[in-house]
């Protein structure tokens, strides 16, 4: 392990010039609080540009190209990355254009973002009851002493530095708010999505000094504005903290709006291995990196410190951008772009949303009706959800109409969300069922199962590995390699799919060998036995 990145910039660096650095600048090297990068390229922030046409690919190599003509690039390569500004964007949405480049060869493995501290944490919108300060889920027994929120224990009640203590529990006690008892059965009580946007004003408030930070983050205020999630927030936050907890002579709703715009765009999901703690939090560095539906890097949170580190998942050379994946990598394209529309407001066009393939791994491929399936069907223009679809086949070529397809997707979707997980029969009969002859096996909507299942057998009461049948423990194993396969694409290197995969892998691998050794060893045994009888 190597290559502590958020290192304070060292003399030689911060002499870098800043195009039109300004005071509000939270990317100012000298006034961030914390352990800074370098910023280079050029200057969008408050003068945003305009930009390439429409729907311009984006292609880690034009950095790379930039980088490389950059004068400064040599003097950085001490850092790990650098925050790039740049007039290159891939839309003319697209507002916010800084993201992390490698400022030089890092290996797989290594740290990239060491153990970065959140800029805010706190609950996740539509939660179930969680503790304010642990995240843990609450059933309303004990309540803050102070102001009636419910909390996991006496333990995170007592703490003096508990971000709850810490920010709203002064505020939301003296106004007396706090759900009630219904409110708090709901399985989604919206009452806590206010309380992090809550945090990050109040924190604006109290330290002006931090407030710059924030003024670095992407809310993409413009285009939430212009659809439904404005309204939604002002429903969920703004009124119930304003009129219903009636703080609305403290708190105006810009600030709310910005919180949850900040909050929507940037922040990263907290979770454990064992889904007990459930939370969300934003990173003032970590954040900046752009999405690619096939990262180079792989992220994790501590749970209990929310503190992110990001580890290289392949070699990524210097100049290439430093990506994470902010959407789900086994869907297939149609739904990862629309579901970072809908999140993340804008229209990925990475390499493997522009391939009709995603790069090989066929996860929306559906098997050639024409052909029976032994060809398959894929869309002509991947980046067109309205675009026909097109046998591969060289002497078939069948096309199909996308409302087709949508129609066929959509049957599929509500009968795989019908499945009854308990029923591991059930599922395998679906994925024998629309595997080969309508959907490609590699399809997303099979291979979410077949993860599933992996996992299943040899962890699941009564399938556990050492009690699993032969039959089942070979099923593993064969899972294993058809997904490992995907990951090899999708989240190749030190990915968590990948290493989650190769982790069952194994442990399915060494069982069968330990049970052909234990065969082995008794039919010596038995053969042993059989020579000494006759003999
Ligand atoms: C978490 S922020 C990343 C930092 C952001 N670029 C900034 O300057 O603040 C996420 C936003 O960055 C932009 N973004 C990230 N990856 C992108 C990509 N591959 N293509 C287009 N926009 C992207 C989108 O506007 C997205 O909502």
């Amino acid at each position: 392990m190597s290559g502590l990145v958020l290192t304070p910039l060292q003399p030689a660096l911060s002499s870098i010039s800043c195009p039109s650095s300004s005071e509000d600048d939270p990317y100012d090297p000298t006034i961030t609080d914390q352990n800074s990068a370098e910023i280079v390229g050029s200057r969008v922030f408050g003068n945003r540009q305009r930009c390439l046409p429409d729907k311009a690919p984006y292609h880690p190599l034009d950095v790379h190209t930039r980088l490389q003509n950059h004068p400064t690039l040599e003097s950085m390569m001490k850092l790990n990355y650098c925050v790039l500004f740049t007039d290159y964007v891939q839309s003319c949405k697209y507002e916010s254009c800084r993201f992390l480049v490698a400022t030089r060869n890092i290996k797989a493995d290594e740290i990239i973002i060491d153990a970065e501290e959140a800029l805010a944490v706190g609950p996740k919108q539509a939660t179930h009851p969680v503790c304010l300060n642990c995240y843990r889920r609450v059933d309303g027994t004990y309540l803050c002493p102070r102001c009636q929120w419910p909390l996991c224990s006496e333990v995170c009640g007592q703490l003096e530095n508990g971000l709850h203590q810490k920010f709203e529990c002064e505020v939301l006690a003296s106004q007396n708010a706090h759900p009630t008892k219904e409110e708090l059965e709901q399985d989604d009580c919206r009452l806590y999505d206010c309380i992090t946007p809550l945090r990050i004003v109040l924190d604006n408030h109290s330290h002006p000094d931090r407030s710059r930070l924030w003024l670095g983050l992407e809310d993409h205020r413009l285009y939430r504005q212009k659809v439904g999630i404005w309204h939604v927030d002002h429903q969920t936050v703004v009124d119930p903290v304003r009129i219903k907890w009636q703080l609305g002579e403290s708190i105006n709703e810009e600030e709310l709006q910005r919180a949850c715009g900040i909050l929507e765009v940037n922040a990263f999901e907290v979770c454990d291995d064992e889904k007990t703690i459930s939370a969300r939090a934003v990173y003032s560095h970590a954040c900046l990196m752009a999405h690619d539906c096939v990262p180079n890097t792989a992220c994790s949170v501590n749970p209990a410190t929310q503190r992110m580190t990001v580890r290289a998942a392949v070699d990524i050379p210097a100049g290439q951008m430093i990506t994470t994946s902010y959407t789900f990598t086994l869907d297939g394209t149609l739904r990862r772009r629309s579901h970072l529309k809908e999140t993340k407001f804008f229209d990925c066009c990475c390499p493997r949303c522009c391939d009709p393939t995603e790069l090989g791994s066929h996860l929306s491929s559906l098997a050639c009706p024409r052909c029976s399936g032994r060809n398959y069907t894929v869309p002509e223009d991947p980046l067109n959800p309205a675009s026909y679809w097109k046998c591969q086949g060289e002497k078939c070529g069948n096309r199909i109409g996308s409302s087709q397809v949508n129609q066929l997707l959509s049957c599929l979707q509500r009968k795989a969300d019908e499945l009854n997980y308990d029923d591991f029969q059930g599922l395998e009969i679906f994925i024998e069922t629309w595997s080969s002859s309508i959907l490609h096996p590699n399809h997303s909507l099979l291979i979410g199962i077949k993860y599933y299942l992996c996992h299943f057998y040899g962890n699941a009461p009564g399938f556990l590995l050492k009690e699993m049948s032969l039959r089942f423990l070979i099923r593993k194993m064969k899972l294993c390699e058809e997904l490992l396969n995907i990951a090899r694409i999708l989240e190749p290197g030190a990915s968590n799919f990948h290493c989650s995969l190769l982790k069952e892998f194994e442990l399915a691998e060494n069982e069968l060998a330990e049970r052909v050794t234990t065969t082995e060893d008794e039919e010596e045994e038995e053969n042993d036995f059989e020579t000494i009888h006759d003999e």
